[in-house]
């Protein structure tokens, strides 16, 4: 049976994940494979609900922090560990890198305890620490993100907050890709949307070739 795959994208408000997303799983459906299209915070109805709470209501760190892992448990027991035992690819808009970097980038709150958090949410069935298999980094400057974002939509809680919030998230990106350089691939954001398509492509490439095998 083939092996389930897991690519998780991540970057700033405004990096260009959303303008990417679709063309990777009609890459993967060309290859055969079934693919899951899903996102954080959300996913299943429950962890929707949270997300509205999470993305409009004001709240103190740890519930944030707190509420984004009960929705991302939902999610996974709902949604992603069954489609990976499938054999399944999923795609996710968003996953735990997020956290570190927004709730302890951003917000500041303590890494370590997000780690501990990490690990009794992401548990597999098998007891291993689940994690995406890659994850596509849309590495952007703050102040050129929140220039599209300018004429593009309405802001949420996050997308509305100062520059220098969005430096410290970036800061806490390039913090989890240097604690796990293996699955992250770091695309520059800055480019034109073909130069960002064709480097996405690029990093995709080698999991495309084993879905065909
Ligand atoms: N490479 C690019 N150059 C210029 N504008 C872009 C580029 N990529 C995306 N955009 C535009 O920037 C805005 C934010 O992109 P989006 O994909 O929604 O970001 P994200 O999902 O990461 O928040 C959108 O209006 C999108 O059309
Ligand atoms: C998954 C996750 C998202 N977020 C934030 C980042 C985004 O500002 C927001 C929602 O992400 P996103 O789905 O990218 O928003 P949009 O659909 O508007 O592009 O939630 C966190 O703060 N922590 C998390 O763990």
């Amino acid at each position: 049976m083939t092996r389930g795959l897991f690519i998780s994208f991540e970057g700033i408000d405004g990096a260009g994940k959303s303008t990417h997303i679709d063309s990777v799983a009609a890459l993967f459906r060309q290859a055969g494979r079934a693919v899951v299209l899903t996102r954080e915070p959300g996913g299943t109805p429950l962890s929707e609900k949270l997300r509205e709470l999470v993305l409009h209501e004001p709240m103190n760190a740890l519930t944030e922090a707190l509420l984004m892992f009960a929705a991302r448990r939902e999610h996974l027991v709902q949604v992603i560990e069954p489609a990976l035992a499938r054999g399944d690819v999923v795609l996710c808009d968003r996953f735990t890198d997020a956290t570190f970097a927004y709730q302890g980038g951003g917000r500041g709150f303590d890494w370590q305890v997000l780690g501990q958090l990490e690990r009794m949410v992401q548990q597999t069935p098998g007891g291993m620490l689940r994690q995406p298999d890659l994850t596509v980094w849309f590495d952007l400057d703050p102040a050129i993100a929140a220039e599209r974002l300018a004429s593009a939509r309405v802001p949420d809680k996050f997308e509305s907050q100062p520059a220098d919030f969005f430096a410290a998230v970036r800061a806490g990106y390039a913090q989890r890709l240097s604690e796990m350089p293996k699955r992250f691939a770091r695309i520059d954001a800055a480019q034109s949307r073909e130069a960002v398509g064709a480097d996405v492509a690029m990093v995709i490439q080698p999991w495309l070739d084993r879905s065909s095998v």
